[in-house]
């Protein structure tokens, strides 16, 4: 079935923009794999999704494919990447550089899916002045002029969840625009300013559930 592909206007919904990621690393996996092209069915056979899903995902995206060949392997991951935006680099701060703010600062993953963590921001002394990676921290008082000049739009929140409140406020004081919370606080920000909260564990409920009934049968 032939997918018409959608207006500009039309807003992607949040279920599509989850699973283009996945169809972007499937896409780099076939070109390593030295194929040219890649069909919706191929896609869906390898990740377990409905290949009319993934068609109609992909409509939302500038590119089309050929009937029975699928699409060019090469603009696939081009188009993707472009729309996801992960080729554009996107400045951000991060807010706490503990156990979890560390590692965020130490994993060069997050510049591959186009985030530049340019400065960190702590209290602790024997943090501010030094650097993780190459990345400056600062002490947290030293904010609303630094971004005033690097014009950072991006917080990553990774604070302790009894200040994330006092810093989000501080961050759009500040003029950051979107927010990366990764503290289970459920931070309350003008209707502005995007929050994205993430959680390494919010998913290991579910993971405990699933890993139960299997063991239960
Ligand atoms: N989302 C997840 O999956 C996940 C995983 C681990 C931790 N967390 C959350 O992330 C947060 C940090 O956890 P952690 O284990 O790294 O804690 P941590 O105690 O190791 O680090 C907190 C850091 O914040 C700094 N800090 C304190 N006051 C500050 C201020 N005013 N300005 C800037 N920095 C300040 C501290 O000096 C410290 O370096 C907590 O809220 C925790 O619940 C979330």
């Amino acid at each position: 079935m032939a997918v018409r592909s959608r207006k500009m206007t039309d807003k992607i919904p949040e279920p599509t923009l989850r699973r283009l990621p996945w169809y972007l690393s499937n896409a780099k996996l076939m070109k390593e794999k030295g194929e040219k092209y890649v069909s919706s069915t191929q896609i869906s056979r390898q990740i377990n999704i409905d290949a009319s899903q993934i068609a109609k995902d992909l409509s939302y995206v500038d590119i089309s494919g050929r009937t029975r060949v699928g699409y060019e392997v090469d603009l696939l991951i081009q188009v993707l990447e472009d729309f996801l935006g992960f080729t554009n680099l996107h400045k951000a701060y991060l807010f706490g550089v503990g156990s979890l703010g560390g590692a965020l600062l130490r994993d060069s993953g997050l510049s591959h899916f186009g985030l530049q963590i340019v400065g960190a921001f702590d209290i602790n002394p024997n943090l501010v002045g030094t650097t993780v990676e190459g990345i400056p921290i600062y002490h947290t008082d030293e904010f609303e002029e630094r971004r005033a000049k690097d014009g950072v739009k991006i917080g990553v929140l990774t604070v302790p969840i009894n200040i994330a409140q006092d810093i989000t406020d501080k961050m759009v004081a500040g003029g950051i625009q979107a927010v990366w919370n990764f503290t289970p606080f459920r931070i309350r920000v003008p209707e502005t300013i995007v929050v994205q909260n993430t959680s390494l564990y919010a998913h290991l409920a579910v993971m405990f559930n699933r890993l139960n009934e299997i063991i239960k049968k």
